[in-house]
């Protein structure tokens, strides 16, 4: 297939669209747990992983809390490639700063688009999800190998068991912070996870995630062999917002964070949060994060110790293309536009020595 993924195809397909609906078996969670299984060092450096980010959110650690990486991975030698400059860069930064690399292989679409490596790894439309699933927990299992903590985006609940065991963040995105079940599905975590505000704009539907996350739920769900069970979940008590902007707007700025945390302490909730310096933060144009996250930082120095972590969309390489599987340029972004790796890097060490 040499044609981008376009509305006009994606209108194709739909019309070549099988009458019936069909149905391709996958493997199970336990079947994947176990091809691609996690040796003891590594269950302990992400629990201890996992244990840094939830100290970071309630304020025992003062570092700040970076989730960076690509907004999406299409290509998993590019992604590694990525890992091991962050890997290098991590250690550079440690005092002061706690990177967590993105590795999202679910993509929420505001209409219709490629989905994402968990559900078409050929990139085609094909929808290769048992060849999406495998190489999404291959990647994750490789890059924290590297000592990294993972983050991702949980969209389809189905998926969690896949991956869940790998992560040390997760984050419920604008789209679902809304919805029932991925609220219950953040109860049921271990890692900690950060609700995005509307893409609307509206901040008090993660708050309302948070009140609803903490709680233990009784939900569907499927066991690791894919059998249906209900599912009693514990609640999760790290949580936090993240503000991304919305409708083009940012809401970054001092007044938006007091705001916030207003909001969030008259809930009864953690006032520490992120702010994503990219989507409506950065008027979806990546070279704006950088602005962001320099006013943030300047808001972090004059004393507002909420703002306790950040979220960066970069890639080796500046910019976006479009997803011709054809003509692809190596490590640069299928989805949003990221900021490159030179950019990146120096964010980040301008960001450590200023909180230094
Ligand atoms: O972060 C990525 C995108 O902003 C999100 O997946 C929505 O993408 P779309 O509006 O291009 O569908
Ligand atoms: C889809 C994303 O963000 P949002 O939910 O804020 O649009 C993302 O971070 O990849």
């Amino acid at each position: 297939m040499n044609a981008p993924i376009s509305p006009a195809l994606n209108m194709k397909r739909t019309a070549s669209a099988p009458e019936a609906s069909t149905a391709t078996l996958l493997p199970t969670p336990a079947q994947l747990r176990q091809s691609v299984a996690i040796e003891a060092a590594l269950a302990r450096q992400i629990s201890s992983q996992r244990k840094a980010v939830h100290d970071i959110l309630s304020g025992q650690d003062d570092r700040l809390l970076v989730v960076v990486g690509p907004c999406s991975i299409h290509d998993p030698d590019a992604a590694l490639e990525y890992a091991d400059r962050l890997a290098v860069l991590s250690e550079q930064v440690s005092e002061r700063l706690l990177p967590v690399m993105r590795v999202y292989v679910e993509k929420p679409r505001t209409t219709v688009g490629w989905k994402g490596l968990a559900y078409d790894p050929d990139l085609d439309g094909s929808g290769d999800m048992a060849k999406g699933i495998t190489l999404s927990r291959e990647l994750m299992h490789a890059v924290a190998a590297r000592g990294l903590p993972v983050a991702t985006e949980l969209l389809q609940p189905m998926l969690a068991p896949y991956l869940d065991d790998l992560l040390s963040w997760v984050a419920i995105g604008a789209r679902t912070t809304e919805s029932q079940l991925h609220r219950e599905l953040a109860s049921d975590l271990a890692a900690a996870v950060g609700f995005k505000n509307a893409t609307s704009g509206d901040v008090q539907i993660a708050i309302d995630a948070m009140q609803a996350a903490a709680h233990g739920h009784q939900r569907f769900a499927q066991d690791a062999n894919g059998r249906p069970v209900m599912q009693q979940s514990a609640g999760n008590p790290h949580t936090h917002v993240v503000l991304r902007g919305g409708h083009g707007e940012p809401n970054y700025q001092a007044s938006h964070v007091q705001a916030a945390v207003k909001a969030l302490a008259q809930a009864g909730q953690n006032p520490r949060l992120m702010v994503d310096c990219s989507h409506a933060n950065a008027r979806k144009d990546h070279r704006r994060q950088n602005e962001v996250m320099l006013d943030v930082l300047a808001q972090r120095q004059a004393g507002n110790a909420n703002l306790v972590a950040l979220m960066l969309e970069s890639h080796l390489f500046e910019g976006k293309q479009p997803l011709n599987p054809s003509a692809l340029r190596y490590g640069v972004s299928v989805t949003d536009a990221c900021i490159g790796w030179e950019a990146t890097e120096r964010l980040l060490k301008t960001a450590a020595e200023r909180l230094g």
